[in-house]
């Protein structure tokens, strides 16, 4: 059974990679794909150094020979990739992966014994066909063993272990063949058996990865033949918006990179920059590609993943029509960090979705598309964006007024590539678009640089939120009597008016004998009472290790005060997050309700119940899209329900994360 991990057990922020590793099945993992990764890059150096070797002297065998490994790694993936998905799901995902470890290994000891180039490249495209098998059982074991909230952390992790361990592997090739140099060509066997090593001890570390298992609850399907899975999973892919957005876009994202790679070498002849322009131009793009990885999902933590995916897919686009029309290296140079960082953006965010909205039984095959199209989409890019760029070459045009135009093939192939890209994105948008309504731009200035905020580690804190009559204070009373026969230390509270000043201030902003008052002196009197309640209610009950219910908290001030008076929702929240230290629910329970329904349960009504309908409907939707932003600190519920079916969702999602009771 995998182990149970709650998002609401460990409090660390979603970001944060060090709560990721402290899941002992996920670190388990990691550590072996950290090191079949090292295994990896140090195989293929010294896989290409071998063949040179066997080529000889000739300049021409040795060239044919390295370009023939390199070749040989890319084919498999064009042919195998949906068989791979086929087995990545129809197996045991834990055996695939021992037993592909164990076979890579075997199949590297054997090449420096039977010492021949043609073993060679066999044993390669055998080792490239068992590693198609191994990435998508990985990928497509992760999501199972971390919580939904945390798989973008876990991603950001495989990413950067799968192609930061480039330069460890690099670093110890290199410190192999110089310390070993008196060995001569053995130096390199040396190299590949280190490697052979990496996977067993990888095959090894995965043995006690129990929780991998085979999929959850497909045990007793009957297993589809090859084909019928092939057509199953294509029609997952093409038949799904999401998917199908998502695997376009990928390989958009990989196209845009592919063709700064295919035509780096001629954009920066064209600028007068040779080999070092050409160097600083990768440097670029890699280095923007990882800090896109690394930091985009924290900078950008409040915005829907679908959106950052998208958004990211334009940027790329963008920033490849700035380096077509800028033809000084610098800006260029600066451009292209800015390219990587939003290739990054989405690609890490691409790969979390897939996680996220792929159902289990089919994640095998997914990911293994994914693997396909983006290696034919990188063979194809390569090898055709040269060739169009050779086809348009330099060309002048004269302009009216004696004035000239000078553009080259490999600027106008990366306007076009850009133009593609921008389009995919706008296309992946349109078909993923999560939140429809709420413009790009504020929902982009909301998000950037959210505080993650303090989650209780003691106690647990609950918060109901909704409309008016939604149902909350019903629904806390029956919380309040089921948890106390938990067992459970319970403290029910309310905002505003829980404390005497709150009292006071509940008096004022509800009596519509106060009339209009300023939109801003609202806030701040809301505000005020949570401080108070915050400091000398919530926080004293939750060090005692009880469980406080709150009805109403800070989202209904962002909900009635950001976006019922469409107060500034930045400003709101910042005032509100100070006045509460920051301290947030583990868990809110929004019962969602249509106004009229909600008013309707009431004959009298205060200060704000009487607002206008659309005030209460914006209010309905701010609820909405707050929880929509944090799905892992919410639980949504229809409030149409009857009072019964409400407490018992709301029991069965509370069961697993309350405090263990002192006996
Ligand atoms: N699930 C339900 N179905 C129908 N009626 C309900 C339901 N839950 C509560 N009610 C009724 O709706 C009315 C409002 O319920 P309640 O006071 O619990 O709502 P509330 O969300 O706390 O309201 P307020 O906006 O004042 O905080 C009450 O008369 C209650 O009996
Ligand atoms: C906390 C909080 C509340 N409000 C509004 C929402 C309701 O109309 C009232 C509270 O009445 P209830 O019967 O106790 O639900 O106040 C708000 O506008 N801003 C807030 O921060």
């Amino acid at each position: 059974m995998p182990e149970v991990y709650d998002p609401l057990t460990d409090p660390a922020p979603a970001h944060d990679l060090r709560a990721v590793l402290r899941i002992r099945a996920f670190r388990r993992l990691w550590i072996a794909f950290g090191l079949s990764s090292l295994g990896d890059w140090i195989g293929l150096l010294a896989l290409t150094a071998m063949a040179k070797a066997f080529a000889g002297d000739d300049y021409q065998a040795a060239n044919f020979a390295i370009g023939g490994v390199l070749f040989l790694r890319v084919l498999p993936a064009l042919v195998m990739g949906p068989v791979a998905g086929w087995v990545a799901d129809r197996l045991d995902r834990r055996w695939t992966m021992i037993l592909g470890d164990l076979i890579r290994a075997a199949f590297f000891v054997t090449i420096p014994i039977v010492g021949t180039l043609t073993w060679l490249l066999v044993a390669t495209v055998l080792i490239e066909i068992v590693s198609l098998v191994w990435g998508p059982a990985k990928d497509a074991s992760v999501p199972n063993l971390i919580p939904r909230h945390r798989l973008e952390a876990a991603n950001q992790l495989s990413l950067i272990t799968t192609y930061g361990s480039a330069l460890p592997a690099a670093a110890l090739f290199t410190a192999i063949t110089l310390v070993t140099r008196w060995a001569g060509d053995f130096s390199i066997d040396l190299a590949v058996y280190l490697n052979a090593a990496t996977f067993v001890v990888s095959g090894l570390a995965i043995v006690s990865v129990a929780e991998i298992g085979r999929t959850p609850g497909h045990e007793h399907e009957e297993h589809p033949t090859l084909w019928r899975t092939m057509v199953e999973g294509w029609s997952y892919v093409t038949g799904t918006p999401v998917v199908r957005g998502l695997v376009v876009g990928i390989s958009g994202a990989f196209a845009a990179g592919a063709v700064v790679i295919g035509l780096g070498r001629t954009y920066v002849e064209d600028l007068d920059a040779g080999d070092p322009g050409y160097g600083l131009l990768f440097g670029a793009v890699f280095g923007g590609l990882a800090l896109g990885m690394g930091f985009a999902p924290r900078l950008f933590s409040g915005l829907s993943r679908r959106r950052l995916f998208a958004a990211g897919l334009v940027g790329s686009g963008i920033g490849l029509a700035g380096l077509a029309l800028i033809q000084q290296l610098e800006i260029a140079t600066m451009i292209a960090v800015v390219l990587g960082f939003c290739a990054g953006a989405s690609w890490v965010s691409g790969y979390t979705l897939l996680g996220l909205e792929v159902p289990d039984n089919v994640r095998g095959r997914t990911f293994a598309f994914v693997q396909s199209a983006v290696r034919t989409v990188l063979a194809v890019t390569l090898a055709v964006a040269p060739f169009v760029a050779g086809a348009i070459g330099r060309n002048t045009v004269n302009l009216p007024g004696d004035r000239s135009v000078t553009y080259n093939g490999a600027s106008m192939t990366m306007l076009i590539a850009a133009v593609l890209a921008s389009v995919i994105g706008l296309v992946a948008w349109r078909q993923m678009d999560d939140r429809p309504g709420v413009p790009f731009w504020r929902d982009l200035r909301r998000s950037f640089g959210k505080t993650p905020g303090v989650y209780p580690t003691t106690g647990l804190f609950i918060a109901l939120e909704g409309g008016e009559g939604a149902g909350k204070s019903t629904q806390a009373a029956l919380l309040v009597k089921w948890l106390e026969e938990q067992g459970q230390q319970v403290l029910l509270t309310r905002e505003p008016g829980a404390t005497d000043l709150g009292k006071t201030l509940r008096q004022i902003v509800l009596d519509p004998a106060t009339g209009d008052i300023s939109h801003r002196a609202e806030a701040l009197l809301y505000a005020a009472d949570k401080a108070e309640h915050v400091d000398s209610v919530i926080w004293p009950a939750l060090k005692t290790g009880a469980v406080v219910i709150t009805d109403r908290y800070v989202d209904s001030a962002l909900a009635y005060q950001g976006s019922g008076r469409d107060l500034d929702l930045t400003d709101v929240e910042r005032v509100n997050r100070w006045a509460t230290d920051d301290l947030r629910p583990n868990l809110t329970i929004l019962l969602d309700l249509p106004p009229k329904s909600g008013l309707g349960r009431f004959a009298e009504r205060d200060r704000i119940e009487a607002q206008s309908a659309d005030f209460h409907e914006r209010v309905r939707a701010a609820f909405l899209e707050l929880a929509a932003a944090e799905p892992q600190h919410y639980l949504v519920l229809d409030a149409t329900l009857d009072r019964e079916q409400l407490a018992a969702k709301i029991q069965e999602r509370l069961l697993p994360i309350l405090p263990k009771v002192k006996p």
